[in-house]
Protein backbone atom coordinates (compact mmCIF):
# COMPACT_ATOMS: atom_id res chain seq x y z
CA UNK A 1 0.00 0.00 0.00
CA UNK A 2 0.89 3.27 -0.66
CA UNK A 3 2.49 5.07 2.95
CA UNK A 4 0.82 7.93 3.77
CA UNK A 5 3.83 9.28 5.79
CA UNK A 6 6.98 8.29 3.56
CA UNK A 7 9.55 5.61 2.90
CA UNK A 8 11.23 3.61 5.67
CA UNK A 9 13.82 6.42 6.89
CA UNK A 10 14.89 6.94 10.71
CA UNK A 11 12.17 9.08 11.90
CA UNK A 12 12.72 9.17 15.58
CA UNK A 13 15.97 8.65 17.20
CA UNK A 14 18.07 8.82 20.41
CA UNK A 15 21.26 9.06 21.04
CA UNK A 16 23.36 7.73 24.10
CA UNK A 17 20.54 8.82 26.29
CA UNK A 18 21.18 8.94 30.00
CA UNK A 19 18.20 9.91 32.81
CA UNK A 20 18.83 10.00 36.60
CA UNK A 21 15.66 9.87 39.15
CA UNK A 22 16.41 10.40 42.59
CA UNK A 23 20.00 9.21 42.11
CA UNK A 24 18.68 6.26 40.26
CA UNK A 25 20.24 5.53 36.90
CA UNK A 26 16.74 4.70 34.63
CA UNK A 27 19.09 3.90 31.78
CA UNK A 28 22.84 4.98 30.22
CA UNK A 29 23.58 5.03 26.99
CA UNK A 30 20.52 4.24 25.78
CA UNK A 31 20.36 4.35 21.66
CA UNK A 32 16.78 4.03 20.40
CA UNK A 33 15.78 4.24 16.33
CA UNK A 34 12.45 4.33 15.60
CA UNK A 35 11.60 4.17 11.34
CA UNK A 36 8.70 5.16 9.60
CA UNK A 37 6.39 2.21 9.85
CA UNK A 38 7.46 0.88 12.82
CA UNK A 39 5.96 -0.09 16.05
CA UNK A 40 8.16 0.11 19.68
CA UNK A 41 7.15 -1.48 22.55
CA UNK A 42 9.14 -0.54 25.91
CA UNK A 43 8.68 -3.32 28.20
CA UNK A 44 10.79 -3.57 31.35
CA UNK A 45 9.07 -3.88 35.33
CA UNK A 46 7.32 -1.55 37.18
CA UNK A 47 9.62 1.53 37.85
CA UNK A 48 11.91 0.84 34.96
CA UNK A 49 11.42 3.96 33.39
CA UNK A 50 9.24 3.17 30.56
CA UNK A 51 7.18 6.24 31.42
CA UNK A 52 10.17 8.44 31.86
CA UNK A 53 11.67 7.63 28.68
CA UNK A 54 8.06 8.11 26.74
CA UNK A 55 8.19 11.29 28.05
CA UNK A 56 11.37 12.52 27.26
CA UNK A 57 10.24 11.36 23.53
CA UNK A 58 7.21 13.49 23.95
CA UNK A 59 9.59 16.56 24.48
CA UNK A 60 7.66 16.60 27.98
CA UNK A 61 10.21 16.51 30.06
CA UNK A 62 13.83 17.69 29.25
CA UNK A 63 15.77 16.12 32.17
CA UNK A 64 18.09 14.08 30.29
CA UNK A 65 21.75 13.94 28.60
CA UNK A 66 22.35 12.59 25.18
CA UNK A 67 20.54 13.59 21.74
CA UNK A 68 16.89 13.18 21.19
CA UNK A 69 16.29 13.63 16.97
CA UNK A 70 13.16 14.06 14.92
CA UNK A 71 14.30 13.37 11.49
CA UNK A 72 17.69 14.32 12.17
CA UNK A 73 17.15 17.21 14.02
CA UNK A 74 16.85 17.85 17.43
CA UNK A 75 13.49 17.31 19.26
CA UNK A 76 14.03 21.03 20.56
CA UNK A 77 15.50 23.48 17.20
CA UNK A 78 11.53 23.68 16.31
CA UNK A 79 9.60 22.17 19.19
CA UNK A 80 6.58 23.31 18.01
CA UNK A 81 6.77 21.45 14.44
CA UNK A 82 7.81 18.30 16.44
CA UNK A 83 4.54 18.92 18.83
CA UNK A 84 2.26 19.04 15.98
CA UNK A 85 3.74 15.92 13.99
CA UNK A 86 3.84 13.39 17.16
CA UNK A 87 0.14 12.58 19.46
CA UNK A 88 0.82 12.03 22.90
CA UNK A 89 -1.41 9.76 25.11
CA UNK A 90 -0.38 9.57 29.02
CA UNK A 91 -1.09 6.46 31.00
CA UNK A 92 -4.60 8.14 32.57
CA UNK A 93 -7.20 9.42 29.82
CA UNK A 94 -6.29 13.01 30.54
CA UNK A 95 -9.83 14.47 29.62
CA UNK A 96 -12.05 17.12 30.96
CA UNK A 97 -14.72 15.56 33.27
CA UNK A 98 -17.35 18.54 33.11
CA UNK A 99 -17.08 18.40 29.79
CA UNK A 100 -18.82 16.43 27.11
CA UNK A 101 -16.97 14.14 24.90
CA UNK A 102 -17.15 16.36 21.92
CA UNK A 103 -15.72 19.31 23.94
CA UNK A 104 -12.72 17.28 24.84
CA UNK A 105 -12.54 15.51 21.67
CA UNK A 106 -12.11 19.17 19.91
CA UNK A 107 -9.57 20.95 22.70
CA UNK A 108 -7.37 17.73 22.39
CA UNK A 109 -7.29 17.96 18.42
CA UNK A 110 -7.04 21.54 18.38
CA UNK A 111 -3.18 21.58 17.38
CA UNK A 112 -4.77 20.16 13.96
CA UNK A 113 -7.47 21.75 11.71
CA UNK A 114 -10.33 19.12 12.08
CA UNK A 115 -13.78 20.02 10.90
CA UNK A 116 -16.68 19.17 13.45
CA UNK A 117 -18.38 16.50 11.34
CA UNK A 118 -14.89 14.41 11.69
CA UNK A 119 -15.26 14.58 15.52
CA UNK A 120 -18.64 13.01 15.55
CA UNK A 121 -17.31 10.29 13.15
CA UNK A 122 -14.89 9.56 15.43
CA UNK A 123 -17.00 9.27 18.64
CA UNK A 124 -19.08 7.19 16.47
CA UNK A 125 -16.17 4.69 15.80
CA UNK A 126 -15.11 4.58 19.33
CA UNK A 127 -19.02 3.57 20.01
CA UNK A 128 -19.64 6.55 21.74
CA UNK A 129 -22.35 7.48 19.74
CA UNK A 130 -25.46 8.95 21.29
CA UNK A 131 -22.86 9.96 24.51
CA UNK A 132 -21.06 13.03 22.17
CA UNK A 133 -22.88 15.69 24.32
CA UNK A 134 -23.17 13.92 28.20
CA UNK A 135 -20.56 15.28 30.40
CA UNK A 136 -17.76 12.46 30.91
CA UNK A 137 -18.26 12.22 34.47
CA UNK A 138 -20.90 10.19 33.65
CA UNK A 139 -18.81 7.79 31.47
CA UNK A 140 -17.48 4.81 32.46
CA UNK A 141 -13.42 4.34 32.94
CA UNK A 142 -13.54 2.60 29.93
CA UNK A 143 -16.01 5.16 27.79
CA UNK A 144 -13.44 8.04 29.21
CA UNK A 145 -10.55 6.42 27.79
CA UNK A 146 -12.51 5.68 24.03
CA UNK A 147 -12.48 9.57 24.42
CA UNK A 148 -8.99 10.16 24.48
CA UNK A 149 -8.32 7.72 21.68
CA UNK A 150 -10.73 8.38 19.37
CA UNK A 151 -8.13 11.54 18.16
CA UNK A 152 -6.49 8.49 16.80
CA UNK A 153 -9.11 8.41 13.81
CA UNK A 154 -8.85 12.28 12.96
CA UNK A 155 -5.18 13.47 14.37
CA UNK A 156 -2.76 13.30 11.53
CA UNK A 157 0.35 12.40 13.04
CA UNK A 158 2.99 10.19 11.82
CA UNK A 159 4.37 9.58 15.43
CA UNK A 160 2.03 8.19 18.39
CA UNK A 161 3.41 7.98 21.22
CA UNK A 162 1.44 6.01 23.42
CA UNK A 163 1.79 5.11 27.32
CA UNK A 164 -0.95 1.72 28.47
CA UNK A 165 -3.29 2.68 25.89
CA UNK A 166 -5.31 -0.80 26.32
CA UNK A 167 -5.79 0.24 29.65
CA UNK A 168 -10.02 -0.28 30.69
CA UNK A 169 -10.62 -1.13 27.47
CA UNK A 170 -12.95 -4.35 27.03
CA UNK A 171 -12.53 -6.65 24.62
CA UNK A 172 -13.82 -5.36 21.37
CA UNK A 173 -11.87 -1.80 22.21
CA UNK A 174 -8.58 -3.55 22.89
CA UNK A 175 -9.59 -4.93 18.92
CA UNK A 176 -10.19 -1.34 17.95
CA UNK A 177 -7.00 -0.29 18.94
CA UNK A 178 -5.35 -3.08 17.50
CA UNK A 179 -6.75 -2.23 14.36
CA UNK A 180 -5.85 0.99 14.71
CA UNK A 181 -2.03 0.39 15.68
CA UNK A 182 -1.98 -2.00 12.77
CA UNK A 183 -3.59 1.00 10.06
CA UNK A 184 -0.70 3.18 11.87
CA UNK A 185 2.19 1.22 11.15
CA UNK A 186 1.09 0.26 7.29
CA UNK A 187 0.60 3.72 6.70
CA UNK A 188 3.78 4.59 7.33
CA UNK A 189 3.16 6.13 10.60
CA UNK A 190 5.43 4.82 13.89
CA UNK A 191 4.12 4.13 17.12
CA UNK A 192 6.00 4.20 20.68
CA UNK A 193 4.32 2.19 22.98
CA UNK A 194 4.32 0.61 26.49
CA UNK A 195 1.80 -1.94 27.15
CA UNK A 196 1.62 -4.74 28.92
CA UNK A 197 -0.36 -6.19 25.94
CA UNK A 198 0.58 -8.79 23.60
CA UNK A 199 1.50 -6.97 20.38
CA UNK A 200 2.66 -9.77 18.42
CA UNK A 201 0.36 -9.51 16.13
CA UNK A 202 0.96 -6.33 14.76
CA UNK A 203 3.68 -5.95 11.80
CA UNK A 204 7.04 -4.54 12.62
CA UNK A 205 7.14 -4.37 16.23
CA UNK A 206 10.23 -4.23 17.91
CA UNK A 207 10.81 -4.63 21.48
CA UNK A 208 13.12 -2.75 24.04
CA UNK A 209 13.15 -4.00 27.69
CA UNK A 210 14.66 -1.46 30.07
CA UNK A 211 15.39 -1.73 33.76
CA UNK A 212 18.92 -2.94 33.30
CA UNK A 213 20.51 -0.62 34.68
CA UNK A 214 21.10 -0.10 38.53
CA UNK A 215 22.04 2.64 41.29
N1 LIG B 1 8.79 13.19 38.68
C1 LIG B 1 9.53 12.26 39.27
N2 LIG B 1 10.36 12.58 40.28
C2 LIG B 1 11.12 11.65 40.89
N3 LIG B 1 11.12 10.36 40.52
C3 LIG B 1 10.31 9.99 39.53
C4 LIG B 1 9.49 10.91 38.85
N4 LIG B 1 8.80 10.24 37.91
C5 LIG B 1 9.18 8.97 37.99
N5 LIG B 1 10.09 8.80 38.97
C6 LIG B 1 10.76 7.58 39.34
O1 LIG B 1 11.38 7.09 38.17
C7 LIG B 1 11.28 5.68 38.13
C8 LIG B 1 10.70 5.27 36.81
O2 LIG B 1 9.32 5.64 36.75
P1 LIG B 1 8.45 5.35 35.48
O3 LIG B 1 7.08 5.88 35.77
O4 LIG B 1 9.15 5.87 34.30
O5 LIG B 1 8.46 3.77 35.43
P2 LIG B 1 7.62 2.75 34.53
O6 LIG B 1 8.59 1.79 33.93
O7 LIG B 1 6.76 3.48 33.59
O8 LIG B 1 6.76 2.02 35.63
P3 LIG B 1 5.29 1.34 35.61
O9 LIG B 1 5.42 0.03 34.86
O10 LIG B 1 5.02 1.13 37.07
O11 LIG B 1 4.34 2.31 34.98
C9 LIG B 1 10.48 5.24 39.35
O12 LIG B 1 11.37 4.76 40.32
C10 LIG B 1 9.80 6.51 39.80
O13 LIG B 1 9.68 6.53 41.21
Amino acid sequence: MTARYGHSSVALQARQLRCERDDRVLFDGLDVQVHNGDLLQLAGPNGAGKTTLLRLLAGLNRDYSGDLLWHGQDLYADFPAYAAQRLYQGHLAAIKKALTPLENLRWLVSSWSVPDDALWTALDEVELGGYEETPCQQLSAGQQRRVALARLCIAPAPLWILDEPFTALDKAGVQWLEGKLQQQVEAGGAVVITSHHALENIGNLQRLELGSHKV
